[in-house]
């Protein structure tokens, strides 16, 4: 089965220093893949070079087979959506507005057309976002306004979707029911990855777990394999107690020395 997105040995440099390095990553549709590693390990970079973005120093990528920078920006968007990290919109826009970016490569700015208008809609509903879809952006707090970006993310209704800490500044409610929706994505034959922090959230919801450090790939397997207590001590310096509820893991993180 060819995968849904493919990085084949990529590496990134910025002069001198090596941010990512010979690293492969195959993505099929229906998994959900938790990219987990410390600040700067290079989640963001492998995403963007993932989403077309940046262009990797060495290696190659590829959208469904076809090299991703052979395709245009429209062909891009409608097989691939990206949520980054970076959240402000400094334009006088609603949330609906914004949303509706999300169909730019099918259209949407040259027509108003009932199927744009259903992919809003039920993007809006899905990231709990139709309650202030009329409201301008820079009025909403940082939590509503990551939801309004998950859902610009949604109303593409791509193959694959790539996001970059969707959770992040979520209260607890929003987080699990971003996941538990991110999951349901993959499930309907989706290809999703989404850069994390919250190693329990991602433990739980995601079908794979890949973990990054200093720009390296060293784990990668179904979340009970990979995250064990001895991985999360290299990797991010902190104590874990694992157990299992039902199948589900359950992590409790201390400090090294704590
Ligand atoms: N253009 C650049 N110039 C210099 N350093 C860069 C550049 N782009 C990225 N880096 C460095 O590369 C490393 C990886 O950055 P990246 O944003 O991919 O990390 P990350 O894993 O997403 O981190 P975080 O969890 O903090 O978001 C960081 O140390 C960052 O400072």
């Amino acid at each position: 089965m060819t995968a849904l997105l493919s990085l084949e040995n990529i590496t990134y440099r910025v002069g001198e220093r090596v941010i990512l390095e010979n690293t492969s990553l195959r993505i099929s549709a229906g998994e959900f893949i938790g990219l987990i590693g410390p600040n700067g390990a290079g989640k963001s970079t492998l995403l963007r070079i993932a989403a077309g973005l940046q262009r990797p120093s060495a290696g190659s990528n590829f959208i469904n087979g076809v090299l991703t920078n052979t395709l245009s920006q429209s062909e891009r968007a409608r097989r691939l959506a990206w949520l980054p990290q970076a959240r402000e919109i400094a334009w006088a826009m609603t949330a609906r507005e914004i949303v509706t970016l999300g169909r730019f490569a099918w259209g949407a700015a040259q027509r108003d057309n009932a199927g744009d208008i259903a992919a809003v809609t039920q993007a809006l509903e899905e990231a709990v976002a139709a309650d202030f879809a009329d409201r301008l952006a820079h009025t909403l707090s940082g939590g509503e306004l990551a939801r309004v970006h998950l859902a610009r993310l949604l109303a593409g209704q791509t193959p694959v979707i790539l996001a970059d800490e969707p959770v992040a500044a979520l209260d607890p409610a929003h987080q699990l029911s971003v996941m538990k929706l991110l999951r349901a994505k993959a499930d309907e034959g989706r290809a999703v990855i989404a850069a994390l922090h919250e190693v329990p959230l991602a433990a739980r919801y995601c079908t794979r777990i890949v973990i990054l450090n200093k720009g390296r790939i060293v784990a990668d397997g179904a979340p009970a394999d990979v995250i064990t207590p001895a991985a999360l001590r290299d990797v991010f310096a902190v104590t874990a107690k694992i157990g299992s509820v039902n199948g589900t893991l359950r992590i409790h993180l201390d400090p090294l020395s704590g």
